[in-house]
C-alpha cells in the first residue's frame, strides 16, 4: 500500500484540474447550442477556455475546490483505518501546492484550518464489496451550487406550478421548480442529482449518489428514464441560461434516483452541480496501493442529450454592446454612464472582499482607501513562491447575493463604484446602486483561471486571520472583463431573467405524468 498516498494525491489533482470527458462534452453541446454573440455565448467560449487552460497549467478550474467527498469501495479485509489516514495526508499536501484551497472553517469561531483538515471535513462514506480492488471516487462540489440544493415535502404549492402532490407529476414539478430556483447562482448551466423519498438525510445522500453517475448513461427504470429525459427537454425552455445571462441551454444532466420512504413522508431532494463538474474515480490495487484504471475518462458514446428551443426573446445581445476601458478611482459620471449589457474591462487596483469582510466592514474603517474602488467578491486560491511573493493560483467569483445584507451600506459607506461578483444581487442592492452611483459586474463563475491570468501582481493583503478565502487581497489586475448586469438606473438582468424564467414556468403547470 505504500503507492496509496501518491495514487489519492494524483486522483485529487485530477479531480481539481481536469473535467471528465462526459462534462467537457455536455458544455461542448451548450456551447454549439447558442447563437454566437449572445451573453450566453460567450460566457461559454470564456468557460471553455478557462477548462483548458486548468488542464494546461495543472491548477484548480474554480478557486472554490469544494468539500472533498470519497466514496470508497473496498475488498473484505482492507484497512480502512490506513486509507482514511492516507486521504487525509494526500489533502494536506495537495493544499499546501495550490490544488486545492484551504476550504474547512471552523464553524463556530469562523477559524480556517488553513490545511483542508477538520471536524468531519473530508466526508469519506466506505462500503464493502468482494471484488478484489479499492475503489475510490471523489467530487469536489463547491459552496454556490451546494447553497441551491433543495428539498421537497410533497405535497406542497410551487410558485408558477400550483400543487405537487404525492407522485411522478409531482416529482417532475419539484425538479422543474428546482432549476427555477437555482437561476444562475449556482453557475449554470449545471447537472442535477435527484433523490426521490428515504429521509431527510438519506433524500440528499441519493441526490448526491446520483452525480457520480455518468452524464450520458441511461436510467435503468424506465418511468425514471423517462422523467430524466422529459426534465432535461423542458428545463432547457426555462431560458435561464449559462450564468443566469439568458440563453438556451440551463441544464446540462439530470439523474434520478429513488428509494423506499415511510408512509408519512415524502421527500423529493435535489443535488445542484455547477458546470463545474468535478468528479473523478479510480480503481487501486490493494496490495501496492498503485490506480489501476480511471472511472470517468472514457470518451462519451452516446451524444449529449440536449434540446434546445430557439427563443429569440432570450438571446441576449453581447456583440454590439458596448466595450468600456475604466482605471480605478472611478468617478459616479462614468458609472452613470454605464448600462445593463455594457462590457467593462478594469485595469488598475481592486480589492477582495467576500462575507467575513462585508460583516467586519459594517462597524469598523477600512484598512485601504475605497473611494472610487472596485470590491471583488472572490476567495482565491494563493501560494507564497520561494521569494516570499504571493501568486494567484485561481480567482474566480463567488455568488454575491450572499452579501445583500451588507452591500448597500458598505457601498454608501466607502464611496465604493463597482462590485463584481457573480450570480447578481436583489432589490436593496439595486437601490444602493441607484441612490450612490455604482454597479454590478457579472464575471463568470468558476473561471477561475482565465481570471487569475489577468491578474498581473499582488501588491497586498489585509486580515490574514480571516483565512486565505476571506482575506482582503489587493490586485492589480489588466483587462479584467466583466459585463454590468445592475446598473445605476434601476435595471437589473437578473430580476429580468428571474420574471420572465418564472413566466415559462407556468407553462408546466398541467399534469404530463399522471
Ligand atoms: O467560495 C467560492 O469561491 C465560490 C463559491 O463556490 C460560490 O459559488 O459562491
Ligand atoms: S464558483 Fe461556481 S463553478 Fe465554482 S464552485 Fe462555486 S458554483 Fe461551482
Amino acid at each position: 500500500m505504500e503507492a496509496l498516498k501518491q495514487s489519492l494525491l494524483e486522483l485529487i489533482t485530477e479531480t481539481s484540474t481536469n473535467l471528465p470527458p462526459d462534462v467537457r462534452e455536455a458544455i461542448k453541446k451548450a456551447k454549439e447550442s447558442e447563437n454566437a454573440g449572445t451573453r450566453a455565448a460567450l460566457a461559454l467560449s470564456t468557460i471553455s477556455d478557462n477548462i483548458q487552460m486548468a488542464e494546461e497549467n495543472i491548477s484548480p478550474i474554480c478557486q472554490d475546490t469544494g468539500m472533498p467527498t470519497f466514496k470508497i469501495k473496498v475488498p473484505v479485509g482492507a484497512n480502512q483505518m490506513e486509507i482514511t489516514r492516507n486521504i487525509r495526508e494526500a489533502i494536506v499536501e495537495a493544499t499546501e501546492t495550490g490544488i486545492l484551497r484551504p476550504n474547512s472553517v471552523d464553524s463556530l469561531t469562523g477559524e480556517n484550518s488553513g490545511n483542508n483538515l477538520g471536524e468531519g471535513v473530508p466526508v469519506i462514506h466506505y462500503e464493502q464489496w468482494e471484488k478484489n480492488k479499492i475503489e475510490v471516487r471523489l467530487i469536489l462540489k463547491g459552496g454556490g451550487c451546494e447553497n441551491k440544493n433543495i428539498q421537497y415535502s410533497l405535497p406542497c404549492e410551487l410558485e408558477g406550478l400550483g400543487r405537487a402532490g404525492r407522485d411522478l407529476d409531482g416529482i417532475r414539478k419539484c425538479i422543474l421548480h428546482s432549476v427555477y430556483q437555482a437561476q444562475g447562482q449556482g453557475c449554470s448551466a449545471g447537472f442535477i442529482g435527484v433523490g426521490i423519498g428515504g429521509d431527510r438525510t438519506t433524500g440528499y445522500e441519493l441526490a448526491k449518489q446520483q452525480l457520480f453517475r455518468k452524464a450520458y448513461d441511461t436510467n435503468p427504470n424506465p418511468d425514471l428514464a423517462k422523467l430524466e429525459d422529459y426534465i432535461m427537454e423542458n428545463a432547457n425552455k426555462l431560458s435561464i441560461g449559462t450564468m443566469g445571462f439568458g440563453g438556451n441551454t440551463t441544464l446540462l444532466g439530470c439523474k434520478v434516483g429513488t428509494m423506499h420512504r415511510i408512509p408519512a413522508s415524502f421527500f423529493v431532494s435535489v443535488a445542484y452541480n455547477c458546470w463545474a463538474f468535478r468528479r473523478q474515480g479510480v480503481t487501486i490495487d490493494p496490495e501496492t496501493g498503485k490506480i489501476n484504471s480511471w472511472l470517468y475518462k472514457d470518451k462519451p458514446q452516446k451524444s449529449a442529450p440536449i434540446t434546445v428551443t430557439e427563443s429569440a426573446s432570450n438571446q441576449q445581445q453581447a456583440s454590439g454592446s458596448r466595450e468600456i476601458v475604466l482605471t480605478p478611482p472611478i468617478s459616479e459620471e462614468q458609472i452613470r454612464n454605464l448600462k445593463v449589457g455594457d462590457v467593462v474591462i478594469l485595469n488598475g487596483l481592486i480589492h477582495t472582499g467576500r462575507d467575513t469582510l462585508h460583516k467586519y466592514l459594517m462597524d469598523h474603517d477600512t484598512p485601504v482607501d475605497l473611494q472610487g474602488g472596485v470590491i471583488y467578491h472572490c476567495g482565491p486560491v494563493m501560494l507564497k513562491d520561494s521569494g516570499g511573493k504571493w501568486q494567484v493560483k485561481a480567482a474566480g467569483p463567488t455568488t454575491s447575493i450572499r452579501e445583500e445584507p451588507y452591500q448597500s451600506d458598505i457601498i454608501e459607506k466607502f464611496g465604493i463604484r463597482a462590485v463584481i461578483g457573480k450570480g447578481g444581487m436583489g432589490a436593496k442592492t439595486l437601490a444602493g446602486l441607484q441612490k450612490h452611483g455604482a454597479v454590478y459586474l457579472n464575471a463568470i463563475g468558476g473561471a477561475a483561471q482565465y481570471y487569475a491570468d489577468c491578474i498581473t501582481e499582488v501588491e497586498g493583503v489585509h486580515f490574514m486571520e480571516f483565512g486565505v478565502p476571506e482575506a482582503m487581497w489587493h490586485l492589480q489586475v489588466k483587462n479584467f472583463a466583466a459585463i454590468v448586469t445592475m446598473d445605476a438606473h434601476g435595471n437589473s438582468l437578473h430580476q429580468d431573467v428571474e420574471a420572465s424564467s418564472l413566466e415559462k414556468l407556468a407553462q408546466f403547470k398541467e399534469p404530463v405524468f399522471s
